[in-house]
């Protein structure tokens, strides 16, 4: 597992955005797993600046949802697939076709989340998932204690992240759903590149406990220890409690300039 410290949210933004311009260069039509949530923003809004500008091109580009919240019709506007539209598949003039996703109002689940497992690996699997991080430590809609070998599944949300996601259905958790899907910890660690990005002092402690903690299912990030390749890019603020914070510097700014993440 590679640590990356940035100054801040801004320029952990413009180098994930560059590991996926170059994913992109590399192979045009990469599957890129994308995440929701406030924090992958500044990613978003710098590979949009970079196709604008002519610097990547996005034309066969392919996108796949991490979750989705139960029940939701997907024209809701915070019904993730809504949600990616806005800030994703627009942006990047990415269209529709090319994205792929769990069906939240399907009238059997179960089948929906195993049809979606089965698509990704159909699509010739993830090449960089991007993931955010709950203050518990959860990974797309993961709670704790979620099998690190689970795949695609309903998941019922905890209080706490109902409570941290009431922002985006007007402060009203009953409007949050209580049931989600999502992929699960053995489907998000067969994607090629895992990419999780952390902001902010109330990630510190998640991030301590995922990177320098035990693999353990009651940190669902701390998976990504078993990923041959991820990347866990911090703010200041967010490796404020790693204790290797030091290495992970010297380490980063020894690294050979063409390597990348
Ligand atoms: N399902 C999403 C996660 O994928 C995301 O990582 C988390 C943190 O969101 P934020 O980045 O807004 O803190 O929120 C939700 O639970």
């Amino acid at each position: 597992m590679e640590v990356v410290i940035v100054p801040d949210a801004k320029a952990g933004g413009e180098l994930i955005a560059e590991a996926m311009a170059q994913l992109l260069r590399r192979k045009p039509d990469a599957l890129l797993g994308v995440a929701t949530g406030s924090t992958p923003l500044p990613v978003y809004e710098a590979l949009a600046a970079k196709v604008r500008s002519g610097a990547v091109d996005t034309a066969r580009a392919r996108i796949a949802q991490l979750d989705e919240y139960v029940g939701l019709p997907a024209e809701h506007p915070e019904s993730y697939r809504s949600v990616l539209r806005r800030e994703v598949l627009e942006p990047l003039g990415i269209d529709m076709d090319a994205f792929m996703g769990p069906d939240g109002t399907a009238a059997d689940v179960q089948s929906a989340c195993e049809a979606y497992d089965r698509a990704l690996g159909g699509a010739g699997g993830v090449d960089l998932q991007l993931l955010g991080i709950g203050t518990d430590g959860h990974i797309g809609f993961n709670e704790p204690c979620s099998s690190l070998a689970s795949r695609t599944r309903i998941k019922t949300l905890t209080e706490q992240t109902r409570v941290d996601n009431a922002r985006f259905f007007d402060g009203d958790i009953e409007q949050v759903p209580h049931h989600v899907i999502t992929q699960g910890i053995g489907t998000i660690l067969e994607a090629r590149h895992v990419v999780l990005l952390a902001t902010g002092e109330g990630k510190a402690d998640a991030v301590a406990a995922s990177v320098e903690g035990p693999v353990a299912a009651v940190c669902p990030a701390s998976a990504l220890q078993l990923h041959p390749h991820a990347t866990v890019v911090v703010d200041e603020a967010a490796a404020s409690k790693l204790k290797l914070a030091d290495y992970f510097r010297h380490t980063y700014a020894h690294k050979p300039d063409w390597q990348g993440i």
